[in-house]
């Protein structure tokens, strides 16, 4: 089993990645689950239906009745109208601040619950159970949120959970889409880190047929290029930023879709490719890598059909209020070569050549 720790100055835990991470329930866990007074799973409905009676067979350990509350399954559950759903639901099942919550699904699941537990009374502890590729990224850092009309990820907070436990059993049943969806981010760890890392990723046969050791291996290596950043700035004021590479143009885009038309590691690889016409431009990126990495997003079926569904006014919109931009300027993490992000204010005609670029390229 794999296991790392993310050291956080008073916010310290551990991440878990196994094929039988939720024994550790009875053992590791057993003096946290055993100090909170009432115990809720929040859950994902589909997650709930295909896996949760495993995760509550592991719960057992802890002799207490555990309740559950199903959510919307994916980003559909990152509502207002949901979020005030759970916090009463823990209302009427007369939780307190010694209460605990699990989050049991994806990265939509696992912000959403984050939050509610962030504000229930304050700030309640929970636990990350994620069920998704991409919730190496998700689970680790403690970022939360919900999503406005306006835009994505509006409101929120940072709360740190007390421990993320992977089951990598539960990988076997993630539809094709979710597992793009999830290695979009773990290429951005790669780019924002390691260029010999990405470029093997970017010619690896098992990007799209990852074996569950292979991959346990890679997220492995991902949470720590997270881990290591979150470390040293929590908050985001300087280098978590780092973490948004491809985010800027790709939440726009998410939300341009109505959020889940295209899933978010899908929008992230488009804002990739935008970003890396940006670093062309303003950085320091060859014309090629940006070429070899379109093909390969295409290659693997990433779909670029939205940025010639709609308006670059549209994105535009979506991208000023991007939590970036300050004094109304955006800002966008580009890549002074692969492994050397920085980020660099830009003028809306810049970002307009850049986005009629892509359109030309993808
Ligand atoms: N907090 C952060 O730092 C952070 C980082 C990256 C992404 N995010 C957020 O994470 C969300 C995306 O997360 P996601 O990609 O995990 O998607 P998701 O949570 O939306 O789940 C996608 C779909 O996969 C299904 N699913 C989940 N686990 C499954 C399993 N084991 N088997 C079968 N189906 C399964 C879900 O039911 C859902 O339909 C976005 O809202 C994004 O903004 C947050
Ligand atoms: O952890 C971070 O910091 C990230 O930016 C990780 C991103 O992958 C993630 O999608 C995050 O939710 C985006 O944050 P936001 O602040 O741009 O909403
Ligand atoms: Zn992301």
């Amino acid at each position: 089993m794999g296991k790392l720790s993310v050291d956080i100055l008073n916010h310290e835990y551990n991440v878990h990645i196994g094929q039988h991470s939720y024994e550790l329930f009875a053992t590791e866990y057993a003096d946290l689950l055993g100090s909170a007074d009432r115990i809720a799973i929040i859950a994902d409905e589909h997650v709930a239906k295909l896996h949760l009676p495993l995760l509550q067979e592991a719960l057992q350990c802890t002799n207490r009745e555990i309740i559950v509350k199903t959510v919307p399954t994916g980003e559909s559950c990152k509502k207002p109208a949901v979020y005030i759903e759970c916090q009463s639901f823990l209302l009427k099942n007369n939780f307190t601040r010694d209460s605990l919550i699990i989050a049991f699904g994806g990265g939509a699941c696992g912000d959403l619950t984050g939050y509610v537990a962030a504000t229930f009374m304050r700030g309640i502890r929970y636990i990350q159970c994620p069920t998704t590729i991409l919730a190496h990224d998700s689970a680790v850092g403690g970022k939360t949120a919900i999503n406005m009309p306006e835009g994505k990820n509006m409101v929120g907070s940072f709360h740190q959970p007390s421990a993320v436990l992977f089951q990598t059993d539960l990988f076997k049943t993630l539809p094709p889409r979710e597992l793009r969806s999830g290695m979009a981010e773990l290429l951005k760890h790669a780019f924002i880190s390691d260029e010999e890392w990405t470029l093997e990723l970017l010619s690896s046969p098992s990007f799209s047929q990852p074996s569950i050791e292979w991959l346990s291996t890679e997220l492995l290596r991902g949470i720590a290029v997270k881990a290591k950043i979150v470390g040293e700035d929590e908050f985001e004021h300087s280098i978590r930023k780092y973490l948004n590479f491809g985010h800027t143009f790709g939440h726009s885009v998410e939300a341009a879709c109505g959020f889940g038309g295209l899933s978010h590691g899908e929008c992230v690889m488009i804002g990739m490719a935008y970003s890396l016409i940006l670093s062309e431009q303003h950085g320091s990126v060859d014309e090629q890598l940006t070429n070899r990495f379109i093909d390969f997003s295409k290659t693997n079926g990433y779909l670029f059909e939205p940025i010639h569904e709609y308006s670059f006014d549209l994105f535009l919109s979506y991208m000023e209020k991007d939590k970036k931009a300050s004094f109304g300027k955006l800002n966008f993490v580009l890549l002074d070569g692969i492994g050397r992000p920085y980020v660099k204010e830009l003028e809306r005609e810049q970002c307009e050549e850049a986005f009629n670029q892509l359109r030309l390229r993808a």
